[in-house]
């Protein structure tokens, strides 16, 4: 499989270093005492997507959870090393997750809207956290950046729970945005989609990278390619009791990446050697 070069804008993707959000230093988790995630260090510049690609079980839903300290709703779960989120270490005891999740908000592979109407979806956070501004506008400002406003603005009181896959999740980004979330996590957010879908999603994900950074877990390597400004390539090895376990390869400009990728491992996958 080749990448074509068009994305022209894209070449001179470069880390700014003064400019991320996350660094993250030695990061490793473990479930149940089992290493499922070696020590990751990484930068993630700000107001840029990134994907995180690689085989199956190699971490990167384990890595992407890091980042909103979501592993600890996983009995078992264990995060060590440090993770600094605007030069703060969100894994410092004082911190609080819940507060955290406002800020870098999550998206998952199945859109999962409230049994509620498409307007209680995305007032009910806001209204939990006593948000004082004008909630109608919230709601719409929300519905709006999320593209999807037009489709669903004459029937507001109607359940979300009755729109199609692609509006739900849709939905579920504009429910996200009205936390006013500086940081949006996306877990295979296109992998319940068909294809206009998911095509969707991607344009409101490079329209969303204007205000927020996004990190994106994808199988689908053209749609790594077609939007995001760097890729993270995970793999697995095999420890010297046969156990597996996760581990960062290589991380860079996506158009770096899929054309002059660093690893064997990496090149490998990317040229759909394996995985
Ligand atoms: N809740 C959990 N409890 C125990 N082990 C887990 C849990 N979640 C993940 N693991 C293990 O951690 C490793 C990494 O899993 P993870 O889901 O992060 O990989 P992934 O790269 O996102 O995989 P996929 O692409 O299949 O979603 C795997 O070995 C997996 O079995």
């Amino acid at each position: 499989m080749t990448y074509s070069n068009s994305r022209s804008k894209l070449d001179s993707a470069t880390i700014d270093h003064d400019n991320n959000v996350f660094n993250v230093e030695g990061v490793k988790v473990y479930y149940g005492g089992l290493l499922a995630l070696l020590d990751v260090y990484l930068k993630i510049p700000a107001k840029q997507i990134i994907a995180f690609i690689g085989p199956s079980g190699c971490g990167k839903s384990t890595l992407l959870r890091c980042f909103n300290r979501m592993n600890d709703l996983i009995p078992g779960a264990k995060v060590e090393g440090r993770l600094n989120y605007r030069d703060h270490n969100i894994y410092d005891p004082k911190v609080n997750s819940v507060k955290l999740r406002r800020q870098i908000g999550m998206v998952f592979q199945r859109p999962n809207p409230f049994p509620k109407s498409i307007y209680e979806n995305i007032s009910f956070g806001p209204r939990a956290n006593g948000y004082k501004g004008n909630i109608d506008e919230l709601v719409e400002d929300s519905l709006r950046r999320a593209a999807i406003w037009d489709e669903v603005k004459d029937k507001l009181k109607e359940k979300g729970t009755a729109l199609s896959g692609g509006q739900q999740q849709r939905l579920c980004i504009a429910r996200a945005i009205a936390m006013k979330p500086d940081v949006l996590l996306m877990d295979e957010p296109c992998s319940a989609l068909d294809p206009i879908s998911s095509r969707q999603v991607e344009e409101l994900c490079l329209e969303l990278k204007q205000q927020y950074t996004i990190i994106m877990v994808t199988h689908n390597m053209q749609q790594a390619f077609r939007i995001a400004d760097f890729t993270a390539f995970f793999n697995t090895e095999t420890d010297e009791h046969g156990k597996r376990r996760g581990k960062l390869v290589e991380f860079n400009s996506t158009v770096q990446m899929f054309n002059f990728p660093q690893t064997k491992e990496a090149e490998d996958y990317i040229s759909g050697r394996f995985g």
